[in-house]
């Protein structure tokens, strides 16, 4: 297999005397999805709070596209090209389609843009993803659907230059047609390339579209799978313990 875009080898990271992750590996391939999947408390936003540099993890080693990095900050997290989506997405509702994109970011690092140059930019990142369902780049966020925000963000992150995208349940507040949009447009994320990282407590959501699965267990990584080599039974097993595969300190 080709090396990850990310690699976490033995991340730990503790609150006080809560050991909440307990030296966890996890890959994440560039073109693949992958699920991570845990209980409650499992230790999931933990996880990618690391990732993203908001919560630094205390000890372990991550490899970004084989070089070993920090992740200090978001700063630092985005400009090697990690991006989160919220769950609650942060969009201002209040402002366009192309206000959003370029919120916080009005010069990119090649300079200053003008508003038909964002536009412009803003409406290629959603051609890019194959986005049908936005009709106007000039759209207030107020009048998108919960699937057309979820889109909005995750466009956001391919304008950011993104190369690994995190998903935090990014179906959780959709009905059944907007979550079909929604994961056709995680796949599309993938196969442009871009590694996806997606939190999820939906196991058909999962099997629809990840190509693989890590299960966290009380801050454990108990498995990594391969989608096409497991069901529903196995994983569920895994993420309520009844299949044990927890490292000895
Ligand atoms: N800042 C913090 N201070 C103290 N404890 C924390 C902090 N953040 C998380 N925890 C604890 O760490 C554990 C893992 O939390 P985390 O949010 O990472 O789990 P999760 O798998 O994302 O859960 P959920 O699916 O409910 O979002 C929980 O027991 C939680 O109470």
């Amino acid at each position: 297999m080709s090396q990850p875009l990310v690699q976490l080898t033995n991340v730990k990271k503790s609150f006080g005397p809560v050991d909440v992750l307990k030296g966890v590996d996890l890959q994440v391939f560039a073109g693949k999805v992958t699920a991570l999947v845990g209980d409650n408390g499992a230790g999931k936003s933990t996880l990618i709070k690391g990732l993203a540099g908001v919560q630094p993890y205390d000890e372990g080693t991550v490899l970004f596209e084989g070089n070993p990095v920090d992740l200090n900050s978001p700063k630092q997290a985005s400009e090697l090209g990690i991006e989160v989506v919220y769950q609650d997405l942060a969009l201002c509702e209040n402002l366009d389609i192309v206000q959003n994109m370029f919120l916080g970011r009005e010069t990119l690092k090649s300079g200053t843009l003008s508003e038909a140059e964002m536009e412009a930019a803003a409406a290629r990142a959603l051609q890019s993803l194959s986005v049908k369902t936005v009709k106007s780049v000039r759209q207030t966020v107020s009048s998108l659907s919960g699937g057309q925000r979820q889109t909005v963000a995750i466009a956001r992150t391919v304008l950011r230059e993104a190369k690994l995208v995190i998903l935090d349940e990014p179906t959780a507040a959709l009905g059944v047609a907007q979550t079909e949009q929604v994961l056709n447009l995680v796949r599309r994320l993938a196969e442009k390339g871009y590694g996806v990282l997606m939190i999820s407590h939906n196991l058909q959501d999962i099997f629809q579209v990840a190509d693989n699965i890590a299960v966290l267990y009380l801050g454990n990584m108990v498995a990594q799978l391969q989608t096409s080599q497991t069901n529903t039974n196995e994983v569920i097993g895994y993420i309520t313990g009844a299949t044990a595969n927890v490292k000895e300190d």
